[in-house]
Order: C-alpha cells, then structure tokens, then sequence
C-alpha cells in the first residue's frame, strides 16, 4: 500500500535571540500508510508539533523532505485534501455550529446551495444534525469537540493531522471521541497522523506509534499496534502495550 504521508530524513533548528540554534529534529524518517492511523509520541518538547508543522507544511523543514501523497510538499497542490485539528477547538463563538462548519468551504469559494448541503451532511456525520443553529456556548465540552472535527472534515480531507485534540477533554468523553474519530476516518478511507503524550491515546486510536527521543527530536521506535478494534483503554491489552512504549520512551 502507498504512504499517505512520509517524512525523509527531516531536520529542523530554530534560531535562538543570542544567535545559537535550537537543534529541534534530527534526521527523521516516518511513513504512514493510506488509510492507516499514526501516533507521535515523546517527552513535552521532544518535537512533536514541530513535526506536525513541517508535514502540515505550516514550517519548513531545513533539511529532509515530505511527501504527501507521493508529491513533495513542496509541490503538493491540494491542500484541501489535507485538514488540521489543534488542541483547542478555536470554534469562532459569534458563528452558530453550522457557519463554524462552513468556515473552510466559504475560504474556498464553495457556492452558497452546496455550502449547505455540506455542512449539514459532516454535522450529521458526527451526530450534531439537530445543534446546527446552536452557538459554541450552548454547546458542551464533547459537542464542541464534534463541531472541531466536522469543520476538519467538511472539504472531505484525505489526511487529518491531529495535535493532542482531546487532551482537553474528559475520559469519558475523550473516549466517544476516539470511536468517533475512527469511525468516520473509516467511513471516509482517512489517514490519520497524531501526537500526544498520552501512550494509552496512541495505543488505543493507532496502526503504528512513532516514539520520539528529544534533543535533537529523533525516531526511536516504531511499534505496530496490531490490536483489534474496539479497543478497551482499561483492557490488559492496552495496558501491555502502553507499559512497552513507555519502556521504549525511557531507554
Ligand atoms: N517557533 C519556534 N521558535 C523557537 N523555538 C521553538 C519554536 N517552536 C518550538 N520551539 C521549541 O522547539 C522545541 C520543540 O517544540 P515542540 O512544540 O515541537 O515540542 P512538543 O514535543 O510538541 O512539546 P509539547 O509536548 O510540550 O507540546 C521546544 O524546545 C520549543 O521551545
């Protein structure tokens, strides 16, 4: 199967104010299959979201290349088949759920009838097609998170970069949101790349995990986690696996 997403041999430093440089990664290679579900995990600072920049294409690596798709980044034209979710759910409170939802379809010029149809069609998909008219405050933590990720999905994404979306949230709810998440990614053939620094998370959600080693940010590992799905995070299974990659990160 072809890789989604592959980073080769990628490095990054960012200039310090006395004139050093913070050597950030160091010669990072990670591939991620179509369909399939990456996590990148590490220690606070390790690098991880620098890494999400750099396949997100939002910073550019200084040494080392993605490819997205097959095409070099540097190439990559369709960037709508590429969507971001962020740690808070930047949801714009003035706009009900559904205008929030159709941010990224009214930035690409979409007529006004498919517009809507659209944005109906993703609330539905992630069970809010009743809460289309509501504002982000009349909204629980949970449905919040909902509306995130129908806004990530509305231009029908290839590759969904997550960066710790749910760490805000409660377990239980952060737990809805897993099956939630790989239900519809599922559904709509995703690739999923994401970091967090919850080990349980990435055992729980992801095909592969990537363990970071910091300064510089380099692989250490790559596990495949090769668990039925759904996956108990209170199962021995997942315990198991979760004790192995911590083991993996403190070495
Ligand atoms: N724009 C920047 N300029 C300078 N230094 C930066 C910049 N962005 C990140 N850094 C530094 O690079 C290192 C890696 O940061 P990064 O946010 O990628 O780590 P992380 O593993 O995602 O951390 P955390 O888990 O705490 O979010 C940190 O030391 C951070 O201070």
């Amino acid at each position: 199967m072809a890789a989604a997403v592959r980073a080769q041999s990628v490095s990054k430093w960012f200039p310090l104010r006395d004139g050093e440089s913070l050597h950030v990664l160091q010669g990072v290679d990670i591939e991620v299959e179509e369909r399939s579900v990456a996590a990148i995990v590490g220690a606070s600072g390790c690098g991880k979201s620098t890494l999400l920049n750099i396949i997100a294409g939002l910073i550019p690596p200084d040494r080392g290349e993605v490819f997205l798709n097959g095409v070099p980044s540097k190439s990559f034209t369709e960037w709508r088949s590429l969507t971001y979710m962020f740690q808070d759910d930047r949801l714009l409170p003035w706009r009900t759920a559904a205008q929030n939802v159709a941010f990224g379809l009214e930035a690409a010029g979409a007529p006004r009838a498919e517009r809507r149809e659209r944005v109906a069609e993703t609330l539905a998909l992630v069970g809010l097609a009743d809460f289309a008219e509501a504002y982000p405050h009349e909204l629980s933590g949970g449905m919040r998170s909902r509306v995130a990720l129908a806004r990530s999905l509305v231009t029908r994404p290839s590759i969904l970069l997550m960066d710790e979306p749910f760490s805000k949230l409660d377990p239980s709810i952060r737990s809805q949101m897993h099956d939630e998440v790989l239900r519809v990614a599922g559904l709509m053939g995703m690739t999923i790349v994401f970091v967090t620094h919850d080990v349980e998370e990435a055992v729980v959600l992801a095909d592969t995990v990537v363990t970071l080693k910091p300064r510089p940010g380099r692989v250490q590992e790559t596990h495949v986690i090769n668990l039925p799905h759904p996956r108990d995070p209170l199962s021995a299974e997942v315990a198991e696996r979760a004790r192995l990659l911590r083991r993996s990160l403190q070495s």
